[in-house]
């Protein structure tokens, strides 16, 4: 018979490693194994995942010679774990060859594991596999309810914190998704307005430190009003995701697109000097053009402007793109007074080059 001090060293080690949070689930798990082998003065300890027929070791802690490791697969039905699990509770067997319950199972067949505790993981309403301490050697004494107690407690834990990691995932996704939200646009999956404000604010800053030049555009479907009018809202809808998709497509790696609302797009030409740039927005204009979703040809108006770090002081990166959004904003409008279906360049407006 255990002594009461020897429980309470098992509750003082599993709080203690149960706290150990900052070290991650697999620390935990690892060491809470090790403390069931030190327990049961057994060698092999696992954690089972069991998914229909298939036995997986989660984790598991072996001495030298034997080949187990995490991620390794079994036919479950040959595993001690089918025995845990069909037991529905703690299993405790001292000596499986002498057991004439045990002796023609499968998994002696299979593994020739001579003591064995194990119990089931329950998680989500369901079995998820066991936690189970075996050696190849017969027991010398007999498994006490303390030691039955000893694991239930270790698998309690498991329990809690299985819940928790999902718990915990869920969370993380759901953040993941509401951080999209913020900074994407929901129906073309492009930055919206406040995604461009950031990576804007990185891009002015670096262009500054490296005093290198760039080109903005802002890109306007022609006429999508009557797109909308003509063929309903939902083809409207398409229209802008084909276009988003479109843009994002003819663009280089390192140039950018975002949807700044309704029909129009601001695009970013890092590194880009203006017949590059009128080069990459014709070539953008040409494929809006071949976008089949309508009988007629779809095209959009561009205005760009160019910003040239060279020889400059620290740019205010807000004020800057202030700027840089009212140019492009002026050369679409042109854009649009001329007729549309054209790119003007801020740079190339006759009463800009009068002020200039
Ligand atoms: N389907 C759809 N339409 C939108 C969306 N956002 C804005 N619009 C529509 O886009 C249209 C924009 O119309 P206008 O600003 O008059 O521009 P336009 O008809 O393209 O004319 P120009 O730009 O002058 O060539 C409006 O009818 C808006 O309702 C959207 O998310 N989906």
């Amino acid at each position: 018979m255990l002594s009461p001090s020897s429980s309470e060293a098992v509750i003082r080690r599993l709080y203690q490693i149960t706290q150990d949070y900052e070290r991650g689930f697999e620390h935990q798990i690892t060491e809470l194994i090790r403390m069931g082998l030190t327990r049961f003065k057994l060698d092999i300890g696992i954690l089972s995942h069991v998914v229909g027929e298939l036995y997986t070791v989660d984790y598991c802690v072996v001495p030298d010679g034997i080949e187990l490791k995490k991620g390794d697969e079994f036919d479950f039905k040959s595993t001690y774990c089918a025995i845990t699990c069909k037991a529905k509770g703690p299993v405790a067997i001292e000596n499986m060859g002498q057991d004439d319950r045990y002796a023609s199972h499968p998994a002696y067949q299979a593994f020739g594991l001579e003591s064995y505790i194990g119990i089931p993981i329950r998680f989500d309403g369901q079995v998820y596999g066991t936690l189970n301490f075996s050696s190849a050697i017969p027991y010398t004494r007999q498994f006490e309810e303390i030691d039955i107690d000893a694991l239930q407690l270790m698998a309690s834990w498991i329990e809690v914190e299985l819940i928790r990691r999902k718990q915990e995932q869920q969370l993380e996704a759901l953040n993941q998704k509401l951080k999209f939200q913020a900074y994407y646009d929901s129906l073309t999956n492009i930055p919206n307005r406040r995604g461009m404000f950031k990576h804007m604010m990185k891009e002015l800053n670096r262009a500054s430190r490296n005093q290198s030049q760039g080109s903005l555009s802002l890109v306007d479907i022609d006429f999508f009003k009557r797109v909308n009018d003509t063929y309903g809202h939902s083809v409207g809808d398409q229209v802008l995701q084909q276009v988003a998709q479109t843009i994002s497509e003819a663009l280089r790696e390192y140039d950018y697109v975002a949807r700044l609302g309704g029909e129009e797009f601001v695009l970013w030409f890092p590194d880009t000097n203006e017949a590059d740039n009128l080069e990459v927005c014709r070539r953008i204009m040409a494929s809006i053009k071949r976008i089949e979703r309508l009988p007629e040809p779809l095209t959009v108006s561009i205005g760009s402007c160019q910003l040239d770090c060279k020889n400059c002081n620290k740019i205010d990166a807000a004020d800057t793109l202030a700027d840089l959004l009212e140019k492009a904003d002026k050369a679409l409008y042109q854009a649009k007074a001329d007729g549309r279906n054209r790119l003007v360049r801020y740079e190339d407006i006759i009463d800009v080059k009068k002020e200039g």
